[in-house]
């Protein structure tokens, strides 16, 4: 497949700090659900969160998207603290996300569904009358195309194969020109060679755009091959952080996923 990358901005430079997190805690009654977790992403670059169940995963992504306020720690964005803002605030400052779930509109077709997101971002009102249609065509079709949907613009997201739909989600969150993608499960309920195909059409566009992507994953091949480096979370402490490689010879990682060696099936 071919991709077409189309720059609306200058990317940051790789080696920046996108998102920086300093000592993120969360607890839920007794259960410190996240403990004093600090890591940071550069533009550019894919960092895996990975860990057991219960492990804080979602606690975490839910406190740097704003649905959960951190009791304590400090969130960054490109340097501005957002810890504590509300969720369409931290999108507005530029942070990015696809659901475990799509979250297209079926009845919609794949371009007005981009064409949605993007009048969204600029602040407009969607209205399915009348021009309201023709706006932000263009643009609509170029992100399109950077996520090789551009043939399928005119078919209803809902007659979509799933791993189609997993495009359109993303040229939907890229329509918000993110600077931080967070990504929960992006591969759940894809077949083995769907999952590496986005994935590796995700890392090409942020490393073209300079967009830092952080994402959960259960599937350790995903995670293994995609990622610039990890960090594993267990009851709510980061007991590792390094490349893929490092990571899978960690053995406090080893000892967490119960001698597997991690390289299946951690969840
Ligand atoms: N709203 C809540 N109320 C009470 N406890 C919670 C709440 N959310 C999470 N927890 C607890 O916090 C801990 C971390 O949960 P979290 O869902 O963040 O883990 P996770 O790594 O995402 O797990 P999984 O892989 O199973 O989704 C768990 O012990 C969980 O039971």
């Amino acid at each position: 497949m071919s991709v077409v990358l189309q720059q609306s901005r200058a990317p940051a430079m790789a080696g920046d700090p996108v998102l920086v997190v300093r000592d993120l805690a969360k607890s839920f009654g007794g259960v410190r659900a996240v403990d004093g977790v600090s890591f940071s992403v550069e533009a550019g670059t894919m960092l895996a969160l990975i860990g057991p169940n219960g492990a804080g995963k979602t606690t975490c992504f839910n406190m740097l998207n704003g649905q959960l306020r951190p009791d304590k720690g400090e969130v960054l964005l490109g340097g501005r603290p957002i810890t504590g803002m509300k969720p369409r605030a931290v999108w507005r400052m530029g942070v990015g996300r696809t659901f475990q779930i799509t979250a297209t509109f079926t009845s919609m077709t794949v371009r007005e569904n981009v064409q949605m997101a993007l009048i969204s971002h600029a602040g407009e009102i969607w209205s399915p009358f009348g021009r309201a249609r023709d706006r932000h065509k263009a643009a609509a079709d170029a992100l399109l195309a950077q996520v090789g949907m551009v043939e399928q613009a005119e078919r209803a997201c809902g007659v979509l194969a799933y791993g189609d739909l997993k495009r359109v989600e993303l040229a939907v969150a890229l329509a918000n020109q993110p600077k931080l993608l967070l990504m929960d499960e992006p591969t759940a309920g894809m077949a083995p060679r769907e999952r590496i195909e986005l994935m590796a059409l995700t890392a090409e566009i942020a490393a073209a755009k300079g967009i830092a992507v952080l994402f959960t994953e259960h599937d350790m091949d995903v995670v293994f091959t995609h990622s610039d480096s990890v960090i594993v979370l267990d009851r709510g402490l980061l007991i590792a952080h390094g490349t893929a490689e490092e990571v899978r010879r960690d053995p406090n990682v080893r000892a967490v996923y119960l001698g597997s060696g991690a390289t299946s099936g951690g969840h």
